[in-house]
């Protein structure tokens, strides 16, 4: 078992192997997504969303983002995990944004962080690497401006964004991040970005060009999410249908008295039984 480092995935970008990355928020989904061949799980601040049910991912805290790497990182014996800095963090100063990147890394096991953001967050992205923390950048459409932008929206379309868009991706390289997500860009400028960087650019809704993909873990196997199914979305299975149909079994065998059966139970031993009920059974079935 060799464990996935920055190297591993530069080493990918050189030879077009693409990188598959997944997000994951606990410790069973983790060891699924990594016996799965995942080579990075990203704890992604959409956690907010997918598993504690806000409508952004601004709610959620550092305090959020440690407590659910901790699980992650006990599950991942190989593949790499990154864990979001939350909300507003990164646009703290460096001393605060280098502690929630040492909470992450030192109490949650983290492997780096991901920021979102280019040229307004670059002095603490530059301080994160100086201190020797791995930094991936997120460009592109960034969540956690949701309300400033007015919606999730494709981000990079008109000319002057698009290079606007190349620009960052270069600062944030020169910053010295070691990859690149890039989410909901057309796939011709998330092409020319894959050209002109030479760190891994990982799409979300960025087209086919990148060096990686990633997705949500609830989006590929359709777990709750309702009528959220943005286009970029590929469902893979439907384990929300597959968990609905499990319990609903459990709960009719439960109000049918088919569960639990004779296999599930425990018997008291004969000498005891004889000891509390003398055989009787009258005494035996008072009890019950
Ligand atoms: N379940 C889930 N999956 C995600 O991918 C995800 C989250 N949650 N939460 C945090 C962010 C929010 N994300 C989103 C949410 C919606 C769209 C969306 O509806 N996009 C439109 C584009 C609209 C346009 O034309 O500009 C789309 O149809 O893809 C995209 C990314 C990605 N992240
Ligand atoms: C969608 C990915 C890139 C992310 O940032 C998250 O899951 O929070
Ligand atoms: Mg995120």
């Amino acid at each position: 078992m060799k464990k996935v480092t920055i190297r591993t995935l530069a080493k990918m970008k050189r030879e077009q192997t693409p990188i598959a990355m997944i997000t994951a928020y606990d410790y069973p989904s983790a060891m699924l997504v990594e016996e799965a061949g995942a080579d990075v799980i990203l704890v992604g601040d959409s956690l907010g969303m997918v598993v504690l049910g806000y409508d952004s991912t601004i709610p959620v805290t550092l305090a959020d983002m440690i407590h659910h790497t901790k699980a992650v990182t006990r599950g991942a014996k190989r593949a790499m995990v990154i864990a979001d800095l939350p909300f507003l963090v990164a646009h703290l100063s460096r001393d605060e944004v280098l502690k929630a990147a040492g909470r992450l890394m030192q109490e949650a096991n983290a492997y780096g962080v991901k920021l979102e953001g280019g040229s307004e967050i670059i002095d603490q992205m530059q301080a994160l690497v100086q201190a020797g923390v791995p930094v991936m950048a997120h460009l592109g459409l960034q969540p956690q401006s949701v309300n400033k932008l007015g919606g999730y929206l494709i981000q990079g379309k008109d000319p002057s964004s698009a290079l606007h868009l190349i620009e960052e991706a270069k600062k944030v390289e020169a910053a010295g991040a070691f990859a690149l997500v890039l989410e909901c860009v057309p796939e011709e400028l998330a092409r020319q970005i894959r050209d002109e960087i030479s760190i891994p650019v990982i799409g979300i809704g960025a087209g086919r060009y990148c060096d990686g993909q990633v997705l949500v873990f609830h989006d590929v196997l359709q777990i709750g999410g309702g009528d959220f199914q943005p286009s970029f979305v590929k469902r893979y299975a439907d384990v929300g249908e597959l968990i609905k149909q499990g319990i609903r079994s459990y709960v009719e065998e439960v109000k049918g008295q088919q569960f639990p059966a004779e296999k599930h139970v425990s018997h008291l031993s004969p000498e005891t039984e004889q000891h509390l009920y003398g055989g009787g059974q009258k005494e035996k079935e008072g009890i019950l």
